[in-house]
C-alpha cells in the first residue's frame, strides 16, 4: 500500500481492506455494470430522500456519489471494476455517523433492492460483504 502524504495512513482499497470473497454469481445477480449503476443511481436518490439521514447528503453531487458506489459494490461483488475513491474511514471522518445513521443506510439499501427486485438472498450476501464498513463508517464514541 502506498501512504497518504496527508495524513500518513495507509491508503487502501476497500476489496483489500475488507478481505471477504463474494458469494458465486452475485455480481450477475446485480445486473453486472449496468444493473449497479442505476441501482446505486435510485439508492443515492432515496439516500437524500430519507428523513433520517437525508440531511447529511444535503451538499453531496449524488452522480459522484453514486459512481463511487458503484466501482465500490460492482468490486465488491466481484466485477472487473476497482473503487479508486478514498477509504472508508477517510470518506466519513468528520461526519459524526452514528450506528442508527449505518442502520438506516442498509435499510434505504434493501428498500431500493427490493424495489429493483434482487432476491432476497443475493441481497443479504451484499449486506455481508458491507457490514464489516460499520467499524470505519461509524463515529467512535
Ligand atoms: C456500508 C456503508 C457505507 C458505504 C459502503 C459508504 C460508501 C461511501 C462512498 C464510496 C463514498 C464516496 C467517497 C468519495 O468519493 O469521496 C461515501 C461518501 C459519503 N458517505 Fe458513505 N458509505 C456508507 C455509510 C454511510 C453512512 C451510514 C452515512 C451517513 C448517514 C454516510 C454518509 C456519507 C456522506 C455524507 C458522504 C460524502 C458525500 C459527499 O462527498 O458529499 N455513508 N460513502
Amino acid at each position: 500500500d502506498t501512504m497518504s502524504p496527508h495524513h500518513g495512513k495507509p491508503m487502501v482499497s476497500d476489496a483489500s481492506a475488507y478481505p471477504v470473497a463474494p458469494a458465486a454469481g452475485l455480481y450477475e445477480a446485480f445486473g453486472e455494470k449496468e444493473g449497479i449503476r442505476s441501482l446505486m443511481t435510485d439508492f443515492a436518490q432515496r439516500l437524500r430522500a430519507d428523513a433520517r439521514i437525508g440531511d447529511q447528503f444535503s451538499e453531496t453531487n449524488l452522480d459522484n456519489l453514486a459512481s463511487q458506489l458503484s466501482d465500490q459494490l460492482c468490486q465488491l461483488s466481484g466485477g472487473p471494476c476497482v473503487y479508486k475513491g478514498p477509504d472508508m474511514k477517510t470518506a466519513h471522518s468528520n461526519m459524526d455517523v452514528s450506528r442508527a445513521h449505518f442502520n438506516a443506510l442498509v435499510e434505504v439499501l434493501q428498500q431500493t433492492m427490493d424495489a429493483r427486485g434482487i432476491p432476497f438472498t443475493r441481497q443479504n450476501q451484499m449486506l455481508a460483504l458491507l457490514a464489516p464498513m460499520h467499524r470505519d463508517v461509524v463515529t467512535p464514541r
